[in-house]
């Protein structure tokens, strides 16, 4: 049994990008410390723009301040199956927002996109990316499944989170570390996602998560029984008090579960 998970919410957008950015730098300076590299997976969806928020922010010059932007490693929790260029991909969303905005001086991140040129076949899709992650983790460190150092994940109004829907088979995956969609509900109807125990399996996630149109999903993730079986609330299951949920107070309202405000 772990312990719970942490909510935080803030009055402002600029308060959330302030702490999300200080709760990354923490886990980017662990990493570091850990196995010189900092393995983060991002999702799509209103994420990049807050992240982006956080971290081009002027750093202070202090270590807990400090992004080390060339000890990177950025992959993608999600992806839809449109081309790079597309206004629906992650991968563009990441690089517009936060990529190609990084200073020089801070040096830049090693990047896997899942690649998109086998468009007409997202099973192999999903095959080579999970090629990748194989490359990445399981030759460095052997593992069984792959271990992100952070995992930012974004929370969809039904409650999903990746490309992983509220009774989908998807979610009962033990196997696969990576996984394709062809019908989601929300568009583009063809995706690839990390399976379950994969998004769960960070040494931290974070979910960010903004606006009175999530208050009543994030009502059911937390205080109902139901809402534990919607895929963020597995999340939270799985992970326990490994997971942080970055949220503005707009989101929060009417959530019974206590929230706090720092992260560190
Ligand atoms: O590519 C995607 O669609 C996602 O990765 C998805 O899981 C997203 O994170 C949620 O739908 C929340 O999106 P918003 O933050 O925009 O509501």
């Amino acid at each position: 049994m772990g312990g719970p998970p942490s909510l935080y919410a803030y009055d402002s957008i600029s308060d959330l990008a302030r702490n999300l950015r200080a709760f990354v730098i923490d886990a980017q300076n662990q990493s570091i410390d850990r196995h010189d590299v900092f393995r983060v997976a991002v999702s799509g969806g209103s994420l990049p723009a807050t992240l982006a928020k956080a971290l081009l922010q002027e750093s202070t010059g202090a270590r807990d301040d400090t992004l080390q932007f060339s000890k990177w490693e950025i992959f993608f929790a999600d992806e839809r199956c449109v081309p790079f260029d597309h206004e629906e991909s992650n991968y563009r969303l990441v690089k517009e927002e936060l990529l190609d905005k990084i200073p020089e001086q801070e040096g830049k991140p090693r990047v896997f996109p899942i690649d998109t040129k086998y468009l007409d076949d997202v099973a192999e899709m999903a095959d080579q990316y999970e090629q990748t992650l194989v490359q990445q983790f399981a030759s460095r460190d052997s593992v069984r499944i792959p271990m992100f150092d952070l995992i930012l994940l974004g929370c969809g109004p039904d409650g999903h989170t990746c490309s992983l829907f509220p009774g989908s088979p998807l979610l009962r995956e033990t196997d696969a570390w990576v996984l394709y969609i062809e019908d989601s509900p929300k568009p583009p109807p063809k995706r690839i996602t990390l399976s379950l125990p994969v998004a769960c399996h960070g040494i931290k996630i974070g979910f960010v998560v903004t606006g009175g149109g999530k208050k009543e999903i994030l009502r059911q993730i937390f205080d109902t029984e139901e809402g534990h079986q919607l895929p963020c609330g597995l999340v939270n299951s799985l992970a326990h008090e490994r997971v942080a949920w970055f949220c503005d107070t707009a989101a929060v309202e009417g959530v019974q579960f206590p929230s706090r405000k720092s992260p560190l």
